[in-house]
């Protein structure tokens, strides 16, 4: 309800009809909010039956002729062959390494994002969106990967590992596997989380156990498919046990 000098000094209609208004209202939160809801809509639109999936992500610095690069393309190869779809960032770099593999054998997902400068998805994708925000776009890598896998990177990486880490840990996700590939790369941060975060008290001893560690593409999707059935086991087992506690009428 608005009251005296509350009062908009126009209507709705007359807003709405006014073709000749200044056009700073389309940059207002409230309107926002629309955009990004239309973001979440094409995401999940386009993605509603992608199948399983992982994401892959690192560097978008690193270029061919990078032994990391090289890794992260036989890591989409082998998940494509494995059956899974590989999702990425879908600029250049790890992404467009991962995207480059899987796209040969299998479906390649590019989830981009809109940046100050001027970028464009790589060419090794099936399916690739455009994000303006970086929060609409991690809810996609969440909400469709059944594991994540995570390759030598810089800041961006590091916040979408952690993303993933904060979430499995808190359990706001179900349990699922994070692979780090690159074990020179990554064995100072494993070391860090057991000498001194979990030694500190600030993660609990077993957080690290959250992450596995490997340098063998063959060994990342073993590791996923493992957990991937073993997951399908559990569930099949509890929806079992509760189908039995419903017929004994407990
Ligand atoms: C730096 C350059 C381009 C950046 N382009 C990106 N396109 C899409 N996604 C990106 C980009 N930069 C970062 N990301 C996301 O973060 C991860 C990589 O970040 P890092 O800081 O390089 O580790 C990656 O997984 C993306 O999801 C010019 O080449």
């Amino acid at each position: 309800m608005l009251r005296g000098k509350a009062l908009p000094a126009s209507t709705h209609d007359q807003r709405l009809l006014d073709t000749r208004g200044s056009v700073d209202w389309l940059h207002q939160d409230p309107w926002r909010v629309l955009r990004i809801q239309a973001e979440f809509v094409e995401g999940f639109g386009l993605l509603a039956e992608l199948g399983p999936a992982v994401s892959v992500f690192g560097s978008a610095r690193l270029r061919p002729g990078s032994p990391h690069y090289d890794l992260a393309e036989r890591v989409g190869r082998g998940l494509a062959r494995a059956g899974y779809a590989v999702i990425t960032g879908g600029g250049p770099g790890i992404m467009e390494a991962g995207n480059k593999g899987a796209n040969e054998d299998g479906m390649s997902v590019g989830l981009g994002i809109e940046l100050p400068f001027e970028q464009e998805l790589n060419s090794h994708l099936d399916i690739g969106i455009s994000f303006r925000y970086f929060f609409v776009r991690k809810t996609m890598f969440i909400k469709y990967s059944q594991a994540f896998v995570v390759l030598p990177g810089g800041f961006g990486t590091l916040d979408e590992l952690f993303e993933a880490l904060t979430l499995v840990q808190t359990g706001k996700i179900t349990r699922f596997p994070i692979v780090l590939v690159g074990t020179e790369f990554w064995s100072p941060l494993m070391d860090w989380f057991r000498g001194t975060l979990a030694a500190e008290g600030v993660i609990s001893p077993d957080d690290p156990d959250l992450l596995y560690l490997t340098d063998d593409p063959e060994e990342v999707v073993r590791m996923i498919t493992e957990a991937h059935r073993e997951g399908g086991r559990r569930l099949e087992e509890r929806a079992a046990l509760e189908a039995a506690e419903e017929e004994a009428g407990t």
